[in-house]
């Protein structure tokens, strides 16, 4: 490693504001990339024009009103303070030689592009791009990748840039989630089931070869068995589908709903594919999901954050940064 060594944390991006026009220009830029929603152009364009984005963007900024801070969108306020913890540990273990630790988002302000500009300019010549998604899908670490190809595709020197792809099954992965998982245990008791929420993906993506929903169950066994879980007692559901098309099942909701309707009295929900909480696991999960397994029946439901800015998620980034430089 070099004092000329820079690291990208890089999330999905999030709007500006919690307002229906800021929300409508996140989701314009976000849902338009190929990669996201995979369906021809031709057909996309109307649906996405005449549907979703004259529609969407107003409920949409009320779920985000629910959960914005004063210093903005959690996504980003948590990021932010991850990028100075792990800069402030990589500072005091490395001295001089620690890298330069920068935030950039796939869409919306402070793109990957830009931020490589930056760094440049500023004499960085070696950069990690290390998308803070643990489990890789084409959806996005993949637009990532597009977006690495764009920058080379841009320079005659082409800067050494490498992407770290994912870390769904690493030991100090697995070890944050369950400490996480244990102290919130001791601190609240443990329910009847623990419920491992991933974000999902249309199922087509997986049949045409996208490894995410491996590396999910992967993730979840991992953390499973290191708990000492019985296959009763915990279980894994995506989230967060859009449109009417067949996602990755079993749905979140439909199986919160299910278990409140069949007398499972409390449980303990965990989202692994988020880096850092947001919209879909501080509204859709702690608040929306919650109501629908009480309304089922259910009588106790716990929301564990995700690792954040927490010590156990600064050891893991710094471990793949002198990993990634050795
Ligand atoms: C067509 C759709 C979508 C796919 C495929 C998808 C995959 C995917 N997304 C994340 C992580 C996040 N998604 C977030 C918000 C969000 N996601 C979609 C759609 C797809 N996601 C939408 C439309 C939205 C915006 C909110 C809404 O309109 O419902 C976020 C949160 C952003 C925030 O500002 O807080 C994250 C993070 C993963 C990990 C993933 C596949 C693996
Ligand atoms: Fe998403
Ligand atoms: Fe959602």
């Amino acid at each position: 490693m070099k004092s000329s060594d820079a690291v990208i944390l890089i999330n999905l991006g999030t709007p500006e504001r919690a307002d229906a026009k800021s929300v409508r220009k996140f989701l314009r830029e976000f849902l338009w990339d190929p990669r996201v929603v995979e369906i021809p152009r031709l057909l996309w364009w109307p649906i996405l024009n005449g549907i979703i984005l004259p529609f969407r963007p107003k409920r949409v900024a009320h779920a985000y009103q629910s959960i914005w801070t004063d210093q903005g969108s959690p996504l980003k306020v948590i990021t932010e303070r991850l990028a100075d913890k792990l800069q402030a540990t990589l500072s005091r273990d490395q001295g001089a030689a620690a890298p330069k630790i920068v935030c950039a988002y796939s869409y919306g302000k402070q793109s990957i592009a830009k931020q490589v500009q930056s760094l440049s300019s500023q004499g960085y010549d070696r950069f990690l791009l290390l998308p803070l998604y643990p489990q890789y899908s084409a959806t996005t670490t993949g637009s990532v990748y597009d977006q690495w190809a764009e920058i080379i595709r841009s320079h005659r020197d082409i800067p050494d840039i490498r992407i770290h792809k994912s870390y769904s099954a690493r030991p100090d992965f697995i070890a944050g989630l369950v400490q996480s998982i244990q102290a919130h245990w001791q601190a609240q008791g443990r329910s009847e089931k623990l419920l491992f929420s991933f974000h999902g993906i249309p199922q087509r993506n997986v049949d045409l070869g996208d490894p995410y929903e491996a590396q999910c169950l992967q993730t979840a066994r991992d953390v499973a068995d290191s708990l000492g879980l019985e296959s009763a007692q915990w279980q894994v559901s995506f989230q967060s589908r859009l449109g009417k098309a067949e996602w990755l099942k079993p749905y979140t909701d439909k199986l919160l709903a299910q278990w409140g309707a069949e007398s499972v009295e409390s449980v303990d929900v965990i989202c692994p594919a988020f880096s850092i909480d947001c919209l879909e696991t501080l509204e859709e999960i702690q608040v929306e999901n919650r109501d629908l397994f009480l309304a089922s029946g259910g009588k106790a439901y716990h929301y564990i954050p995700c690792l954040n800015d927490s010590d156990a998620q600064v050891f893991l980034l710094s471990n793949i940064v002198l990993e990634s430089f050795a």
